[in-house]
């Protein structure tokens, strides 16, 4: 199977990576179901990358109804070291206005419907998630947009990115809750990648791109489709060009990673006490420390 280091997961607006070439489609089976759709393995900066549209390429999944686990399991089978994250946000601050580009370093689960770990059945691990995005990469990512200037954008380093179930967006008063705990942009899908990523021992951050200033802002009574879709389509174009650059970076400069060894002191359950089925189920995140 074609091998991939760096994995980008496009979310809404994202659907597909232009500059990636020679492209394979490999639908992939995980023990935790399908992925949203098959991952375009392909060539970018000469180095191999793997794409996956998390809502599928004709975004017909809700930000509940995502296969994250089989997700970032399909990444991990491919071999993926890296995943940058591209997500459209809502804005919690006045400072951070639509086409604004933040690189989040902390989340706020406000999710409610979700499976957001692989262990369980018989095997139990705790990684730590005081930093939930991985600061090497985050830096690679903010270092990228900086460096690349692109015109009226403004980059914010670091920020908390609330994650909500959804679909609907939030109320005035969830949204105005938000604001007075300090975060910065509000999404429904990020935090549950980070938390399974994490577990898999992959680097993860966010690109978080933002299309709209929510409901709390005085000048926009409610968040709408129509509004986000406009600044969608803006914020494709400038993601492509991060997300490019940031790769070319990648290939060049792999950061360590503590991510890499996240599960090293997180398992409890001895192996020899682990369930057969569930080491199976679990085989490509623990054979390095059960074998
Ligand atoms: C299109 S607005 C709401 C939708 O957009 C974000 O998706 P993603 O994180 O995949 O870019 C948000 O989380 C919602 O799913
Ligand atoms: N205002 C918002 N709330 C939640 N998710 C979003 N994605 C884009 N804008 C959003």
């Amino acid at each position: 199977m074609a091998q991939a280091k760096i994995g980008i997961i496009g979310g809404s607006g994202l659907y597909q990576m232009e500059a990636l070439k020679e492209i394979q489609e490999v639908t992939l089976d995980t023990p935790f179901g399908s992925p949203s759709d098959a991952l375009a393995i392909g060539q970018l900066e000469g180095t191999s990358v793997a794409f996956l549209a998390r809502h599928g390429r004709n975004h017909h999944l809700t930000p509940s109804e995502l296969p994250f686990r089989a997700n970032i399991h399909a990444m991990k089978q491919l071999g993926v070291e890296y995943i940058i994250s591209a997500s459209a946000v809502g804005s919690l601050k006045e400072a951070v206005k639509p086409l604004d580009m933040v690189v989040p370093d902390q989340f706020v689960d406000r999710t409610q419907h979700r499976k957001a770990t692989f262990f369980g059945e018989g095997i139990v691990a705790h990684i730590a998630f005081g930093n939930p995005v991985c600061p090497a990469l985050a830096a690679l990512l903010s270092d990228t947009i900086e460096t690349l200037a692109l015109p009226d954008i403004t980059l914010h380093r670091g920020g908390t990115y609330v994650c909500m179930e959804g679909p609907a967006f939030s109320t005035k008063a969830e949204s105005n809750l938000y604001r007075s705990w300090g975060a910065t942009v509000i999404g429904m899908t990020n935090l549950t990648e980070a938390k399974l990523a994490r577990e898999a021992e992959i680097a993860y951050a966010t690109l978080a791109l933002v299309t709209d200033y929510d409901c709390w802002h005085p000048d926009h009574d409610h968040v709408t489709v129509e509004m986000v879709i406009g600044n969608l389509q803006r914020n494709a174009v400038n993601a492509q060009k991060v997300i490019q650059a940031a790769v070319k970076r990648l290939r060049d400069n792999p950061p360590p990673s503590e991510a890499h060894s996240a599960l090293k002191y997180a398992i409890l359950t001895p192996r020899d006490r682990a369930p057969a089925e569930t080491l199976e189920k679990l085989s490509s995140l623990l054979q390095k420390y059960f074998d």
